[in-house]
């Protein structure tokens, strides 16, 4: 393909892409008031210049506080961190024209945050006595240096990148060396094909690509091979999209001694890496006294226009400022030039390798070699801005995880997503291409699912991690959860629908929260430590319910999207895949290498909680589902929900004791709450050898009937299907009563079919009595069914119209216990909305969207109602609602905080990572626990720079429309925890 042909396209996308991204803004930015903005947390008001001196390596940096002379003491809640990019302006708005400046925040407290503005924005000039407003940008920094380096690769001719760039773009093939070089490898303990990849690469002349699938070893490969290049003279530029990658890489290389040079803003660096950084470096040379003074001088400068208040006397500050500025500049270009000379290796992110940057004061042929690391997740043209500076590249990456984030779907379709790697190993096969096939992370039964759907099969597990499980962890008890790799907890028949909070655009599904936090609550109960866990959703919204349930009790939980999990790995995975619906709709959960990455993270356990029934419509999961089903364990969700609500369901005793007939499933159904519910102290009080083996057993023997027994539930579901037809074909028989010696499993059966058929059925009886019969339907359901609408509603419409005839249901009672919850939920929240709505009208401030929704939302709300008042008013008089309201609202008034009584109403702020109010003193999430959450949450920010880089999440602004969001939910869940409390019962059974 011609160069130019490529690089026209791609700008196009470019172009594409960008328009998306500011269009997403401006209607964001133009239906909020700049008040709004401020309340959602990305743009702060009125703030005066506390201090002002040069600070981050020679960088201005403002200090911004609130206008303390009226009694405004600390800043507004907001979501600025380090490493944003804001714009600064005059109280005039927040518009082009009144902007003065860009910066990058370097810290934010409570009463103050503090930007630095770089020295090269020469016409700088901060009215220390005004007023002024910051906004968080969306930066388009990134879009400017990829299109210079691809209009740059266009006019390419005779720099040290001209061959590479015909070998990119096919004008020439790939050639390697014919006589390699003799080498010794540093890290003696490389695998046969981590040696392979090395030696390869060091032979090839151009191009080498290193295919490093989950838990390969990529980067300690990647890191043999520099430290080679190093050892043969080469000068090595090594690359990633993500800071946080780029930072991996600098600590394994400094580990070995190899003299590295990190670039990039220190607002953005890990600490532990802030001494390899350029300004670090810089600090500590031979000009670094020297510039320390003229900063100095120019600090005293500053500090002189503060004091100065004729405008005249300002201007010789000014100009002196201008002349040191000028020294310090040519001084540290010098000095900068050398410590680049002298480095070995220089790190930077992709678009941080610009000409604009440090970079510029080497010469064009100083690299030799270009590193790009975690290739597959770059944009092709991020990565041509350091590819200009080589003759040779090396690209390492796995195609088969997450491409990078694309906002505009019509520039990703038409190829913007396509990352270099790939489009290269379509170009030229695998002959520039070695994979890592040995890997060091997952049981062989977790990888064997991915190494067949996605990697030809040709990965195998190092002994050390083969048949690692949880159980051989340090202080876990050999329970069943922690002795099997693979955990299929299948939800289908069992009423667990997906929910959908329009205005996200999300998913979310409370009862798979529930059955999380069961199976979180068993392992930990065995000792697993909820640091060593991973709970992944593919949706936002499920992420947040998620976290609304478990991050109070685990802490160190980590709950995340899969997108913010590429590149990290747990003991424990607990996966939830939301969508369970009658369409088999699977939505974003078809994109394969979502769910690859999701899978690849576990090192010892993964459990799936998902409706198989609805996922299985996709062959990917399809092929998931099968494999775990072969090779893992299966319970259905049912037996969960029997302990979310017990007191709908009587055990029955005769369960575990007829293992001997009919299927196998119900075999493992039986003993499971047992062991589950078990403390841990069981096994490891008993003699655990022999728990081990019996266990080890167990799990043998039930993979073996495993194979047949799908098979065996078709058939069963078909018998059952032919009794119930053959009922239903005789019209003198009113009832069709199914023998006693049904086990649970088996009435789960039927309790499926006659759902499906749309018949009535019922358990009768208590224990041994306890049988399950099937009725046609009363003649009055029709009549109450209200007409069909928008297929999105059906589901509703189903579970109402359960709800309205409860008495009929005692079999899935349970299921729709959840569903009343869920129902009562939704009918709130579409109160709140409607008020929210009247409240818009009266202040004459519709918008468009939102008046065209209102309608339909008042439809649903009436459907709500008449179908789920009943169960609202029998479990809640009006009254009981209101008290319900007050204790919340009650509740919401202090601070969070372990005994502090604090009010929060005027004051309070709210932690973003455990969504609780919090009073001033409290409300610092190191102060109150939270600390963690917040340092990895602002290095992911940090990571994130620009929205193109994959992997590390949403964008942060997508958190703001959601703050209001969150606080719905979380009073939403407070009031179900209440209505639950209400019911008696219930938690004691558990604990
Ligand atoms: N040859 C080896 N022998 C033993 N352990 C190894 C070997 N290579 C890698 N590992 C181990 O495997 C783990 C992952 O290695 P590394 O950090 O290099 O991979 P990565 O590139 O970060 O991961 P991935 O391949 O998933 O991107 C590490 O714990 C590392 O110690
Ligand atoms: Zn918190
Ligand atoms: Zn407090």
């Amino acid at each position: 393909m011609a160069v130019e042909q490529f690089v026209s396209k791609t700008l196009e996308l470019l172009q594409e892409e960008r328009e998306a991204e500011i269009e997403e803004n401006r209607i964001w930015q133009e239906n909020i008031s700049l008040k709004d903005l401020q309340s959602k947390g990305v743009c702060l008001l009125k703030l005066q210049i506390s201090s002002q001196s040069t600070g981050l390596y020679g960088r201005t940096v403002v200090i911004f506080e609130p206008r303390k002379h009226l009694g405004f003491t600390s800043l507004p809640s907001n979501s600025f961190g380090p490493g944003d990019i804001v714009g600064l302006y005059d109280t005039g708005g927040c518009t082009a024209a009144s902007q003065i400046g860009t910066g990058i925040v370097t810290r934010v407290s409570q009463t103050a945050i503090s930007v630095a503005f770089d020295d090269s924005n020469d016409g700088l000039s901060f009215d220390t006595d005004g007023l002024h407003n910051l906004l968080k940008l969306a930066n388009d920094v990134t879009y400017k240096r990829m299109k210079n380096a691809l209009n740059t690769l266009n006019g390419y001719r005779n720099g040290p990148a001209a061959n590479l760039i015909d070998v990119l773009f096919g004008n020439s093939t790939p050639s390697s060396q014919t006589q390699p070089n003799e080498f010794k490898f540093f890290n003696s303990n490389l695998d046969d094909s981590q040696r392979e990849a090395v030696s390869f690469t060091l032979s090839q002349r151009e191009l080498a690509v290193i295919h490093g699938p989950p838990g390969t070893g990529k980067t300690t490969t990647v890191v043999e091979i520099i430290l080679q290049a190093v050892k043969q003279g080469q000068k090595v530029l090594c690359c990633a999209p993500s800071n946080v990658a780029v930072d991996n890489l600098v600590e394994r290389l400094a580990q070995c001694k190899a003299k590295v040079l990190r670039l990039g803003h220190p607002a953005r660096l890990l600490e532990s890496i802030q001494k390899h950084s350029l300004d670090a470096i810089l600090a500590q040379s031979d000009s670094a006294g020297i510039i320390a003074d003229i900063r100095k001088d120019m600090d005293k400068a500053f500090v002189g226009i503060k004091k100065m208040r004729e405008r005249g006397d300002r201007v010789n500050y000014k100009r002196e400022i201008g002349e040191l500025r000028k020294e310090l500049r040519t001084r540290e270009a010098t000095a900068i030039a050398q410590i680049l000379k002298s480095a070995d290796v220089v790190l930077s992110t992709n678009t941080g390798a610009c000409h604009t940057g440090p970079l510029k004061y080497l010469p064009a042929e100083h690299f030799d070699w270009v590193v790009i690391d975690e290739c597959a997740q770059a944009l092709e043209s991020s990565c041509w801005i350091a590819l200009l500076r080589a003759r040779k590249c090396i690209l390492a990456g796995d195609y088969k995880q997450l491409p990078p984030t694309i906002k505009s779907q019509k520039a990703a379709s038409k190829g913007l997503s396509l990352s270099l790697m790939e489009r290269l190993i379509q170009m030229y096969g695998d002959s520039v291409v070695r994979m890592l096939t040995v890997q060091y992370r997952m049981n062989s039964a977790i990888m064997d699912w991915a190494s067949k759907e996605m990697y030809q099969g040709r990965l195998t597990a190092h002994s050390s991690v083969e048949k690692h499980l949880l159980k051989d962890l340090p202080g876990v008890a050999c329970v069943e959860e922690t002795s099997t790799p693979l955990l299929l907890i299948d939800t289908a028949g069992c009423g667990l629908s997906e929910m959908e909070v329009t205005e996200e655009q999300s998913k979310g599904n409370q009862g798979e929260v529930d059955i999380v936090e069961l199976h979180i609550k068993a392992l930990t109960e065995a000792g697993v430590k909820a640091k060593d866990i991973a709970v992944i959703a593919p949706y936002n919204l499920q992420v947040d319910l998620l976290r609304q349930k478990l991050s109070a009790r685990h802490p160190e939980l980590e709950i995340k999207s899969v997108d913010g999990f590429q590149g990290r790995e747990k003991e424990a995975v607990v996966l939830s895949l939301v969508r369970s619906n009658r369409k088999g709709a699977v939505g974003f959960l078809s994109e394969d290498r979502r769910i690859n990455v999701a899978v690849t993270r576990a090192r010892r356990h993964i459990a799936v909680v998902c409706d198989t029934q609805t996922v299985q419509n996709h062959a990917f999961l399809k092929s998931l589902i099968d494999h775990m089903t072969q090779h893992g364990e299966v319970r259905t969700a049912f037996e969960y929900i029997q302990d979310i609500a017990p007191q709908n369901y009587t055990r029955d005793p005769k369960d575990t004791k007829s293992s001997s007939s009919s299927t196998s499933t119900k075999q493992k159904v039986k003993d499971q709450p047992t062991s589950r519910t078990k403390p841990p102290q069981k096994s490891s009080t008993g003699s655990s050898a022999n728990e081990n083996t019996a266990g080890k057993e167990k799990h043998t023997k039930s993979s073996l009937t495993c194979l047949t027994e799908e098979e065996q539930k078709k058939n069963r579901t078909a018998e059952i299907t032919a009794q119930v037809e053959s009922f239903l074909k005789d019209s003198n028989q009113s009832e069709l009563q199914f023998p006693s010696s049904f086990n649970s499993h088996d009435r789960l059966l039927v309790h499926q079919i006659a759902e499906e058929m749309g018949l009535v059925h019922e358990s009768k009886g208590e224990g041994k009595d306890r049988c399950i019969t099937v009725a046609r339907p009363l003649e009055s359901t029709p009549a109450e069914e209200p007409p069909q609408e928008e297929e999105e509603e059906e589901e509703e419409e189903e579970e109402e119209d359960k709800v309205q005839n409860p008495q009929k249901e005692q079999l899935s009672q349970t299921a729709l216990d959840l569903k009343s919850l869920h129902l009562e939920r939704m009918k709130r929240e579409q109160q709140k909305r409607e008020e929210n709505a009247q409240q818009k009208k009266q202040q004459n401030i519709i918008l468009p969207a939102q008046a065209s929704k209102k309608p339909k939302a008042a439809k649903v709300k009436s459907k709500t109602k008449t179908g789920a008042c009943g169960i609202a008013a029998a479990a809640a008089p009006d009254e009981d609602f209101d008290t319900l309201i007050n204790a919340v609202i009650k509740a919401e008034r202090v601070c969070s905080f372990l005994r502090c009584k604090a009010s929060v109403l005027m004051l309070g702020q709210l932690c973003l990572f455990c969504n609780r109010q919090y009073c001033l003193s409290h409300h610092i999430p190191e102060v109150h626990g939270c600390g963690d959450k917040a340092k990895s949450h602002a290095r992911m920010r940090i990571s994130k720079e620009g929205v193109l880089y994959a992997g590390s999440g949403k964008k942060d602004k997508t958190m703001d429309p959601n703050k209001k969001a969150y606080l719905q939910r979380k009073l939403d869940s407070k009031l179900k925890d209440m209505s639950t409390q209400r019911k008696p019962k219930q938690k004691e059974n558990e604990s």
